[in-house]
């Protein structure tokens, strides 16, 4: 008989883009996402970073002062779309903690992503998530907030 406890595919790609978050170098919000298409594959994962090159170690972190992070880092929803390197993205899921800003709904929407899947909106009241949702939702791009009967998943490195 089949084991019963398995994850879901939703919490399987949540946990996934977690996971990718963990990469993040950002000292104040890590975020991550996966885009998957309609057979469950994943196609891609990015979190958000600084672009190749641009050293973690030379650049900011800050959020205040002349010269913050906000200039430099590409969202991992950018990251995400760039990482899949051309490949078809119509139709496809993207799962990421944070609810996209509007830079990576114009992503999304261009990209021809279909659906977000999101775990937490903490900026739901800004201007730029405001925009975003105006976007999404006038291009038929789903939202839906990631929901499981699990509070946590843990991953051991020792069996
Ligand atoms: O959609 C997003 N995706 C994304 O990767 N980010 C990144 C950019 C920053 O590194 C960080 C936000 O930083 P902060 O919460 O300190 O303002 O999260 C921020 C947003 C904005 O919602
Ligand atoms: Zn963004």
């Amino acid at each position: 008989m089949k084991r019963k406890d398995y994850i879901s595919w939703d919490e399987y790609f949540m946990g996934v883009a977690i996971l990718a978050s963990k990469r993040s170098k950002d000292p104040n919000t890590q975020v991550g996402a996966c885009i998957v298409d309609n057979n469950n594959i994943i196609l891609s994962t990015g979190y958000n970073g600084f672009p190749f090159g641009c050293s973690d170690d030379d650049y900011p972190w800050c959020r205040d002062g002349e010269d913050t992070k906000y200039s430099y880092v590409v969202h991992a929803e950018l990251n995400a779309i760039l990482n899949a390197r051309g490949k078809n993205l119509k139709g496809a899921r993207l799962y990421v903690d944070l609810f996209p800003c509007n830079e990576c709904a114009k992503a999304i929407i261009q990209s021809g992503i279909a659906e977000v899947v999101y775990l937490y909106d903490k900026y739901a009241d800004s201007a730029a998530t405001v925009a975003s949702k105006r976007m999404l939702q006038s291009a038929g791009v789903a939202c839906r907030k990631f929901t499981s009967d699990k509070k946590s998943l843990s991953i051991d490195f020792e069996k």
